[in-house]
């Protein structure tokens, strides 16, 4: 095979694992370029290939995607190949078959990779809205946040970080695994959400304060229930935070005035004269929702700028929607 051929092969094959492992979208999936090298190629190396990258891929063997998807992924691969090969290929039926005796369960894993060769495994709701809660899946911003995170480790080695609706726990168990923060607080306001937490926390590896067995080069892990509309400024204080950080937390109007609430008392939590820094990450659904948060911050006299776009995309998110951070300073 020709390098530049060769090392098509190889984007594909990349692409198509870090979306599978992170259970994108099927119609995000790069078909049309995998049609065409099956079209120019006679052997089923290829899909083998995809196939090892893919349901095979020791990730996905431990921690394997809802049933459905895995289901309609390979439906959607037999059908590519089954257009362009008249034989079908006994390890795709092999591996349906095996799919279709799995239950079904409404909770399915996502798995992230890290440019360390770590990752990060979620087990997330089925549903993108579940009982009453948003938080139970993960959210583009929660990838976009991190991947500004594993860009500035700087901003958290060694400090205490307060993670505001957490959800499923993406942001910050990228960052534990990363940039060797001292502490960091996980926190929610809906039990099932931080039900959900609490396993994806173990799920990676990562104990749960209190643990006399854990290992002092991780940071200490809290997961904790706290509401941006009763938590107090003597309970925020608590959790000395030197850093802020939410995804995702600006789409509604009452859900921006609890945040901006939550803020106004976080700017009274000062150490050695310091408020913490604050940085908050969401996608642009609607340009009035976002200008609601910056009056209500103007309000609050919460001065803000936005943080320039970061360089590389490392997660599979939506290329094509609009994101930003802003920096807050209390
Ligand atoms: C859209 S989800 C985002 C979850 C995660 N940050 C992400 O980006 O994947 C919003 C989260 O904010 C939490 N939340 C909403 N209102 C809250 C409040 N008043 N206090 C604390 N958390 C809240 C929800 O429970 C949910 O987990």
């Amino acid at each position: 095979m020709a390098p530049e051929e060769s090392a098509g092969t190889e984007r594909l094959l990349r692409s198509f694992e870090r979306r599978f492992l992170a259970a994108r979208a099927l119609r995000s999936f790069p078909w049309q370029s995998l049609e065409e090298k099956l079209r120019n190629s006679s052997d089923s190396e290829l899909l083998l290939g995809i196939l090892q990258k893919t349901l095979k891929h020791p990730l996905c063997v431990k921690h394997p995607p809802a049933v459905k998807y895995a289901r309609c992924f390979l439906s959607e691969l037999i059908k590519k190949h089954e257009g362009v090969h008249p034989e079908p290929l006994d390890e795709l039926y092999e591996a349906l078959a095996e799919v279709l005796t799995t239950p079904e369960s409404t909770q399915g894993h996502r798995s992230y990779l890290l440019p360390s060769g770590d990752s990060v495994t979620l087990s997330e709701s089925t549903a993108i809205v579940s009982h009453g809660t948003t938080g139970l899946v993960t959210w583009d911003a929660a990838l976009y946040l991190a991947e500004w995170a594993l860009e500035s480790p700087a901003a958290f080695a060694d400090r205490t970080v307060l993670e505001l609706g957490s959800g499923a726990g993406l942001t910050g168990l990228a960052i534990c695994k990363t940039c060797r923060p001292r502490a960091y607080i996980f926190s929610d306001c809906h039990s099932r959400v931080l039900e959900q937490l609490r396993g994806n926390v173990l799920l990676n590896g990562l104990s749960l304060e209190p643990d006399i067995t854990a290992n002092s080069e991780s940071p200490r892990v809290t997961v904790a229930h706290l509401d941006w509309d009763v938590v107090t400024v003597p309970q925020l204080s608590a959790f000395h935070p030197d850093i802020v950080i939410a995804a995702d937390v600006l789409y509604c109007p009452e859900i921006i005035l609890s945040l901006v609430g939550v803020l106004r008392r976080l700017s009274a939590c000062r150490r050695d004269q310091r408020a913490p820094d604050v940085y908050v990450a969401f996608t642009i659904r609607n340009p009035d929702t976002c200008r609601l948060f910056t009056t209500e911050l103007g309000r609050a006299g919460i001065r803000w700028e936005a943080v320039p776009p970061h360089g590389r995309q490392l997660f599979p998110y939506e290329e094509h929607s609009e994101m930003a951070i802003l920096q807050l300073m209390l």
